[in-house]
C-alpha cells in the first residue's frame, strides 16, 4: 500500500515562476503530495524529475531517495540544500535554473514506500531508473503494487534471455516494462526509418509517435496482482495506469496548467485546493497517458473485470479517514456495530464508558457513538482514554521491531473511568491482525484503570487470509483468527480437518495458479463468528488482566453495505480477486503446517 504522487506541469516554468512567484510551484505541490500520504509508508521515499527539451550534455533526470521514516524531510532537505548553494542570478533566472539546478523540471514523481516483499535497502526504494542512451527508452518507474506471481515473470525474463539482476518485485517490474518498450521503440523506428533518413528526425518521430498502451498491455498481460503503476520516460512522456479488478485506488486532477495524479483523493483535494468533484478517479483497467507535448488520453490496457475488487482495507485503514465517502464509510462501520455492543454491556450505558484506540479508529468512534445515542435515546459517557504516543503505524512497521514497539506506542488517561470494577470500557479499532497491539499493549494498560470488563470493538471483520495485494503479511501464524480457528479445532479433537486441508493443499501445490481452490476456508467453516471471537479475545488476554475481556467484530456484511464500491474482502472472506492469490495462501498453510511459518 505505497502512496504514489505524480505533477506534469502543462506550461514552461516561466509561467509559474510568474503566475505563482515561483519556478518550484510543481516540486513545492510534490512535497504537499507526499507528506500528505506518509501514512501510506514509512520505509523510504523517493523523487525522481524530468526535464524536458536539455540539450544532449546536460543531465536531464534527477533523483533522490532515502530509507527510513524521516525519509521526505531529508530527501526535501537536500534539494534545498543543492539549491541554496546557487548564485542570486541564478535563482531569479528560470532558464539558468532549469540548466544548472537538480529538480528543476516539468516532471515529477514521488513515491512512499512500505515493502510488500519484505526486502529492504536503498535499492529497493522507489522511483527505480533504468537507463538508456536513447531519452525515450530510459524509463523511471514508481508503484503501489504487489504481484503474485513474481517466479512466473522471473522465468519468463530469463527464458527470453534477460538478467534481471533481482527478485524483487520492482526490479521485475522494471524490466518487464523495459523490454517491452525497447520492442515498442525499435518498431516505430523500423517504420519512421522508411520515411525519414536524419536520425534526428527519426528520434524525434519516434517520440511523437510512440505507443504507451501498446507496450504496457504487452508487459502487463504477464502480471497477476493488485497494481498502479507510475512511469516517465526520458523524453518527457508519463503513464499511470490501473489494475482490472481496481485493487489498488488512483486519483487524478487535470487542469490547463498541471497534471496530478496520487493514491488517495483528498490529498490531490487539499494539494490543489480543489473540490472533490473535480478529482476524478482512474477506472480499472485504464492507463492515463501525458505524452511530452501535454496531450493527456485514456487509454483500456485491460477492459475492466466484470467483478471489481477495490480494496475495502483502503476504506478502513490504509487511506486517511479525510476523504469524503471514506469517512462517511468508516461512521457507519461504527454505526452499524451499535447491537452487538449494546448486548456485551448488557445495555449497562450507565457503568459504561466509550472509546477508541487510536488513531485510524476515531472516525467509526464517532459513527459507533451516533449508533449506541440512536438505540439507547439516553446520554452517553465518552472519554478518551487511550494516547498513542509514537505517530507511527505499528501495524505496518517491519516485523522484528514491530513487537517492541507496539508494548510503548500507547498509553491511558488515568481517572477517564472510575476505579474499582464499576466501569466498564469500550474501544473501538479499526481492526485486530496479529493481535500484536492488543495483547503486548492495549490490554494490560486498560486493566491499570480497573474496569469491570473490557470491551474491543474491531469496525473491519475478522482478518482471517493474508493479503497479497498491497501488504506484507504472508504467514497463517500470523494472523489471531486463524490461530484461534486451530486452537478451536486442535480443542474439539478435530486435527483431522486439519490434516485433510493440508493434503488438498498439497495436492494442489504444483497445478497452475488458474486451477487452485482456497481449502483454506475450511479451517473456519465450523465455527460461528462470535466462537471464533471468543477464542481469540482467550488468547490474547495477558494473565495479569484480571477483569473479562470480550471482542466485537464486523460482519463482512456490514462491511458491505458500509462501504458498498469497494467490495475487495480476501483477507475476511479468502475470496482472492485474481488466481494468484490463491496460490499463495495454499503455499502459506502447506508452510504452516510444514513447521516452516517461522523461518
Ligand atoms: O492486531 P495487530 O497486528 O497488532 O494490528 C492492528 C493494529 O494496527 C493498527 O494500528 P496502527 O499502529 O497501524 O496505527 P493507526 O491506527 O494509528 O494507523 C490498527 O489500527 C490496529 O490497532
Ligand atoms: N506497497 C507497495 O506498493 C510496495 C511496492 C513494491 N512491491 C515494493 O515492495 O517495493
Amino acid at each position: 500500500m505505497c502512496g504514489i504522487a505524480m505533477v506534469r506541469l502543462l506550461k514552461p516554468l516561466d509561467y509559474y515562476q510568474e503566475k505563482y512567484g515561483t519556478w518550484q510551484y510543481g516540486l513545492q505541490k510534490m512535497y504537499l503530495l507526499m507528506e500528505k500520504q506518509h501514512n501510506r509508508g514509512q520505509e523510504g521515499a523517493g523523487l525522481a524529475t524530468v526535464k524536458l527539451d536539455m540539450p544532449a550534455g546536460e543531465e536531464y533526470i534527477w533523483r533522490e531517495r532515502v530509507e527510513g521514516k524521516n525519509a521526505i524531510q531529508e530527501i526535501f532537505a537536500t534539494i534545498n540544500k543543492k539549491m541554496s548553494n546557487a548564485t542570486a542570478d541564478v535563482y531569479r533566472n528560470v532558464a539558468k535554473s532549469k540548466e544548472e539546478l537538480p529538480f528543476a523540471g516539468e516532471l515529477y514523481l514521488g513515491h512512499l514506500r512500505y515493502s510488500t516483499t519484505g526486502r529492504s535497502g536503498l535499492s529497493y526504494v522507489h522511483p527505480f531508473l533504468r537507463r538508456h542512451n536513447w531519452k525515450n527508452r530510459t524509463l523511471v518507474l514508481a508503484g503501489n503494487f504487489n504481484l503474485t506471481n513474481v517466479d512466473e515473470l522471473f522465468d519468463h525474463l530469463t527464458l527470453k534471455g534477460q538478467h534481471p539482476r533481482d527478485k524483487g518485485d520492482t526490479f521485475l517490474m522494471l524490466e518487464s516494462l523495459g523490454f517491452q518498450l525497447d520492442q515498442e521503440v525499435q518498431k516505430e523506428y523500423d517504420i519512421i526509418k522508411k520515411r525519414y533518413s536524419n536520425d534526428l528526425v527519426i528520434t524525434q518521430k519516434i517520440e511523437e509517435n510512440l505507443d504507451i498502451a501498446s507496450f504496457i498491455r504487452k508487459s502487463e498481460k504477464m502480471w497477476d496482482g493488485g497494481y498502479v503503476i507510475c512511469g516517465m520516460l526520458g523524453h518527457g512522456d508519463s503513464f499511470v495506469f490501473r489494475d482490472p479488478k481496481g485493487i489498488r485506488p488512483a486519483f487524478y486532477y487535470i487542469s490547463d496548467e498541471i497534471v496530478v495524479t496520487a493514491s488517495e483523493r483528498p490529498v490531490i483535494q487539499t494539494a490543489m485546493n480543489v473540490k472533490e468533484e473535480d478529482i476524478k478517479e482512474l477506472q480499472p483497467g485504464e492507463a492515463m497517458i501525458i505524452k511530452k507535448d501535454g496531450t493527456v488520453k485514456f487509454e483500456t490496457i485491460r477492459s475492466a473485470a466484470p467483478e471489481l475488487a477495490k480494496c475495502s482495507f483502503e476504506r478502513i485503514y490504509f487511506s486517511r479517514g479525510s476523504d469524503i465517502d471514506i469517512y462517511r464509510e468508516r461512521k457507519q462501520l461504527g454505526e452499524s456495530l451499535a447491537q452487538p455492543i449494546l448486548k456485551a454491556i448488557d445495555n449497562d450505558i450507565e457503568n459504561t464508558v466509550f472509546s477508541f484506540i487510536p488513531n485510524t479508529a476515531e472516525v467509526a468512534f464517532y459513527g459507533m457513538k451516533d449508533g449506541i445515542k440512536a438505540s439507547t435515546k439516553v446520554p452517553i459517557r465518552v472519554e478518551k482514554v487511550l494516547i498513542k504516543d509514537i505517530k507511527l503505524r505499528t501495524f505496518i512497521s517491519s516485523n522484528n521491531e514491530r513487537d517492541d514497539l507496539a508494548t510503548h506506542v500507547y498509553d491511558v488517561t488515568y481517572g477517564s473511568i472510575r476505579r474499582g470494577k464499576v466501569d466498564n470500557l469500550v474501544c473501538i479499532d479499526d481492526s485486530i491482525v496479529r493481535g500484536t497491539t492488543l495483547k503486548q499493549s492495549i490490554l494490560k494498560i486498560l486493566n491499570r484503570l480497573e474496569p469491570k470488563k473490557i470491551v474491543i470493538v474491531s469496525s473491519s471483520p475478522q482478518v482471517r487470509f493474508p493479503d497479497y495485494y498491497g501488504i506484507d503479511m504472508a504467514r497463517m501464524n500470523e494472523f489471531c483468527a486463524f490461530r484461534a480457528a486451530i486452537e478451536l479445532l486442535k480443542e474439539s479433537g478435530r486435527q483431522s480437518l486439519i490434516d485433510a486441508v493440508y493434503h488438498k493443499s498439497k495436492a494442489q501445490e504444483n497445478l497452475p495458479k488458474e486451477q487452485v481452490v482456497n481449502y483454506v476456508t475450511e479451517i473456519y467453516e465450523p465455527f460461528t463468528q462470535d466462537e471464533i471471537s471468543k477464542k481469540i479475545a482467550e488468547m490474547l488476554t495477558p494473565g495479569d488482566v484480571n477483569c473479562p475481556v470480550e471482542l466485537v467484530y464486523q460482519t463482512i456484511d456490514g462491511l458491505h453495505k458500509a462501504c458498498p464500491n469497494h467490495t475487495g474482502d480476501w483477507y475476511f472472506s479468502g475470496n482472492y480477486p485474481t488466481p494468484g492469490g490463491n496460490r499463495l495462501v495454499n503455499k502459506a498453510f502447506i508452510n504452516y503446517y510444514e513447521g516452516r511459518d517461522n523461518n
